[in-house]
């Protein structure tokens, strides 16, 4: 990507692809005598090289005369002045130029104010770096000294930070999830107003939390986000982490990036010491999904046996290769020692990997007389552990002889 910086005035050619297409969208506005541009976190991912993964445009227009100027669109968000328009194939949220006003909750606006200009708009937003916008020729608008903060690498609250928290407390989880996704450190300030009203995240819901905390585990400089995550005291407002900071210290240490969703939580979970049998409440607790909190489960259990040295290979089957692989991963990352070659070597080599791979089922066992019973369930069991353990070959006459029938 090529950059001019001309009297100021900073524009950028070769747009990406996703730009160009939404180009028609920003002129269509300008034709029709608005003002429209693209703001918010395609700007600042388009100036960081980062992938885009989607285009938000602010506009003069307001909802309905957006709705007029598109033959397809949908009322996503109108009473916050969002409109989503398809347009070639891809949707586009065009918001209002807006302010927000009386948030009595902390978290969402009492009311939408709409604003004459790209200023108000931009002035209620969160964080310098997501001030940006950049009209239709590629000419960025920076009236927050965002392009400066990014070259600094700092996330830093658009004027008075407290202000910017108050009006939605999610922002502090934002701040501390940016710093680790883009490698940014926190500015001052920011971090100050953090600490001083970390008590208001409590008014934020738990899937919200959520989700920003999986981004910050999951971004390339979670280490130094977790160590503020925890100094402002906001880890002590999520779920079952307050008075765990100096367990919750070990992220800040941790031997390499943690790529999994799973094992974040399984890591999690195994740092503030949690029985096994408290994962899946856990899990409940930060509105996982069941299916989330069965994998964390299951890497847990993994995870304790493979440290504990002792793996059989029925064992190693049970575990199963997501779950082994991932509780490896976690052992890797908090630095245990576990041969984890050789039990992936051992898993490797299991006759069998799942049940449906036996050669028989309860069809055949009725079939040679079984009636059905528990007994036959106890005989399939046998049956399965056999081939798993190598004790028996996987087909029918070798099971049978097996199994006397
Ligand atoms: N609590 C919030 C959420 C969003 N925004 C503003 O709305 C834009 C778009 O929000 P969103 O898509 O949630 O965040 P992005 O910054 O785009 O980051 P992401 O990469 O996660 O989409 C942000 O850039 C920011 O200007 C804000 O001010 N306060
Ligand atoms: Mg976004």
């Amino acid at each position: 990507m090529k950059m001019e910086k001309l009297k100021q005035k900073m524009k950028i050619n070769n747009l990406p692809e996703v730009f160009l297409k939404a180009q028609p969208v920003l002129q269509a506005l300008e034709d029709a005598g608005f003002e429209a541009y693209f703001v918010g976190g395609c700007v600042r991912d388009l100036l960081l090289d980062r992938h885009i993964h989607d285009v938000d445009i602010a506009t003069s227009a307001y909802p309905e005369e957006v709705k007029k100027t598109f033959a397809k669109s949908i009322d996503t968000g109108i009473q916050h002045g969002t409109v989503t328009v398809l347009y070639g194939g891809e949707a586009y949220e065009i918001t209002t130029f807006r302010t927000e006003s009386g948030y009595q909750d902390f978290r969402r606006p009492d009311k939408v104010t709409f604003v004459q200009n790209l200023e108000e708009d931009l002035k209620r937003r969160d964080f310098t770096i997501n001030t940006l916008a950049m009209n239709l020729s590629g000419e960025i608008v920076d009236l927050f000294d965002g392009l400066g903060d990014l070259q600094k690498k700092v996330i830093k609250a658009v004027g008075v930070a407290e202000d910017r928290f108050h009006e939605d407390a999610l922002r502090m989880m934002r701040a501390v999830r940016f710093m680790s996704q883009l490698n940014f450190a926190l500015e001052e300030k920011t971090e100050a107003a953090i600490a001083d009203n970390h008590v208001l995240l409590s008014k934020i819901s738990v899937e919200r939390i959520r989700e920003e905390l999986v981004k910050l585990a999951l971004g390339p400089n979670s280490q130094e986000a977790f160590d503020k995550f925890i100094d402002t005291g906001l880890s002590g407002e999520c779920p079952g982490l307050a008075g765990q900071e100096e367990k919750l210290r070990v992220f800040t240490q941790l031997k390499g990036r943690i790529t999994d969703e799973a094992v974040f939580w399984a890591l999690l979970a195994l740092i503030i010491n949690l029985p096994v049998n408290k994962v899946t409440s856990f899990m409940r607790t930060w509105k996982n999904s069941n299916a989330m909190g069965q994998e964390a489960k299951a890497i847990v259990t993994a995870f304790d046996q493979v440290t504990m040295g002792q793996v059989s290979n029925w064992d190693l089957f049970v575990f199963g290769q997501n779950a082994l692989t991932k509780a490896l991963e976690a052992a890797a990352l908090l630095g245990q020692p576990v041969s984890s070659q050789s039990l992936l070597d051992r898993y490797a080599a299991l006759p069998i990997k799942d049940k449906g791979e036996l050669a028989v089922d309860g069809g055949w066992l009725i079939k040679k007389g079984v009636k059905p019973s528990p007994a036959l369930g106890d005989l399939l069991d046998r049956a399965l552990k056999g081939v798993v353990l190598g004790q028996v070959a996987n087909d029918e006459e070798s099971l049978a002889a097996f199994l006397d029938l």
